[in-house]
């Protein structure tokens, strides 16, 4: 099929999809693409990550010989992406390319200067199958290794057409638009448009903002007494678990991204020297106020993030049951859940430290939590309403 031609919903197309790239996020795409139907090429300098990628089921390797893919999802390091891209493009005369960088503008300006640069070639890097997009989901680990088919469930993938700086029209062909929209929401993702520059803004606060202080946190514990880091609870880790992510990924990500980030650090670095004078006479007049200042509003800041689906925030109810930590539990619980009729919207699992038992924390409907509560509680389990 040509997927220019044919429009996503068309008899259920399924086009042959090439990914290049197979680390965390191109093996998590081919897995999920697979299990919708498709036929899945994969591609990658590194042998190993290609051969990881086909053994957990996200594709077969493309060789020399293969039918050409109909769309190409670039999922490599953002360094590269922009020439891959034009590379694929050219390619691959047919196909719509797509690539999942966490930066959209800076690969999008090389890769205008890219498409300048050939545009005597035979082939020319056709600007007009090019889209560029973001899955808004990710790992603190790479490498296919690390992928999960269900790793964009529900998160949102941003698609970020590019647009004709003189005339202000959109770039891509409105099929290309649309098959990128059909990759998304066939891994699962929710999908949302944005111009490529906002979408660098977005990303430098709700991203990147949040990886650097992640870093900056877990950075001062490299030297902390093993006593101290032995009372570490989930504070400290709900904080620093983005803090083990690869940094040669964000050294390419923060230095593409700069100046948005850097404004943000300017804000950032206000409150902290505000927040540093009002602690060295945290007595002083005001000062129990400013700090109680600072409190709230990282309450109405964390009150506005919104839950799972983009629903409104904080709408889901937690309950947390205390399970043996054994094989099973947790598998018993939603048993149990299941047995209620309650739709569980997110989950997590924690650790005491030290203590043998595991607690499981279930998102629900806030209606349908005192009733789960008590439903569990029959069941024989302990649980802890938060
Ligand atoms: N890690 C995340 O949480 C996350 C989330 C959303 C988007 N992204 C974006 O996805 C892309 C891939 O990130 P990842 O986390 O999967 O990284 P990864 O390190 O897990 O995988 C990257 C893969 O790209 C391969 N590669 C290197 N050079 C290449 C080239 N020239 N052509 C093709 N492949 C090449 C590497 O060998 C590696 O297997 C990046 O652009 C990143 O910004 C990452
Ligand atoms: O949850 C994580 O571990 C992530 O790395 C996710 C995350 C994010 O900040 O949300 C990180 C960078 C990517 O560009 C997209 C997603």
């Amino acid at each position: 099929m040509n997927p220019l031609s044919t429009t996503p919903d068309a008899g259920r197309e399924t086009p042959r999809v090439l990914i290049r790239g197979t680390g965390l996020l191109g093996a998590s795409i081919g897995i999920g693409l697979r299990a919708d139907g498709h036929e899945v090429q994969l591609s990658d300098p590194s042998g190993t990550a290609e051969a990881i990628a086909r053994d957990i089921g996200a594709g077969s390797i493309r060789e020399v010989g293969d039918p050409d893919p109909e769309i190409v999802v670039i999922a490599a390091p953002p360094e590269v992406v922009a020439e891959e891209v034009a590379d694929a493009l050219v390619e691959f005369p047919q196909a719509v390319v797509l690539d999942v960088a966490s930066v959209k503008a800076e690969i999008l300006r090389a890769l205008r200067e890219l498409a300048d640069g050939r545009a005597d070639e035979v082939t020319p890097v056709d600007l007009t199958r090019y889209v560029g997009t973001h899955p808004m989901a990710g790992r603190e680990q790479s490498g296919p290794v690390a992928a999960r088919g269900e790793l964009f469930t529900s998160m949102p993938w941003v698609i970020t057409p590019a647009q004709d700086p003189a005339t202000g029209e959109q770039v891509p062909t409105q099929a290309a638009v649309a098959w990128a929209e059909e990759v998304a929401r066939r891994c699962g993702a929710t999908v949302h448009y944005m111009d490529p520059q906002e979408h660098d803004d977005s990303v430098a606060l709700i991203s990147h903002l949040p990886q650097i202080a992640a870093s900056l946190v877990a950075s001062r514990l490299q030297d902390a007494p093993t006593s101290a880091l032995a009372l570490a609870g989930n504070g400290l880790r709900d904080v620093t678990r983005i803090a083990a992510s690869d940094p040669n990924l964000w050294v390419q990500i923060l230095s593409s991204n700069a100046a948005p980030v850097v404004e943000i650090l300017h804000g950032l670095r206000d409150d902290v020297a505000r927040l540093i004078r009002t602690l060295e006479d945290p007595r002083a007049p005001g000062s129990q106020a400013d700090i109680a200042q600072l409190i709230s509003e990282g309450n109405s800041g964390r009150a506005r993030v919104p839950g799972k689906h983009g629903a409104p925030p904080q709408s889901f109810a937690r309950l947390i049951v205390i399970v043996d930590d054994r094989p099973g539990q947790i598998a018993a619980v939603l048993n149990d859940v299941a047995k209620v009729g309650v739709n569980v919207e997110d989950m997590r699992m924690d650790h005491s430290a030290g203590h043998q038992v595991g607690m499981v924390e279930l998102s629900v409907l806030p209606g349908r939590r005192d009733e789960l509560a008590e439903a569990l509680t029959d069941f024989g389990w302990k649980v802890v309403q938060s």
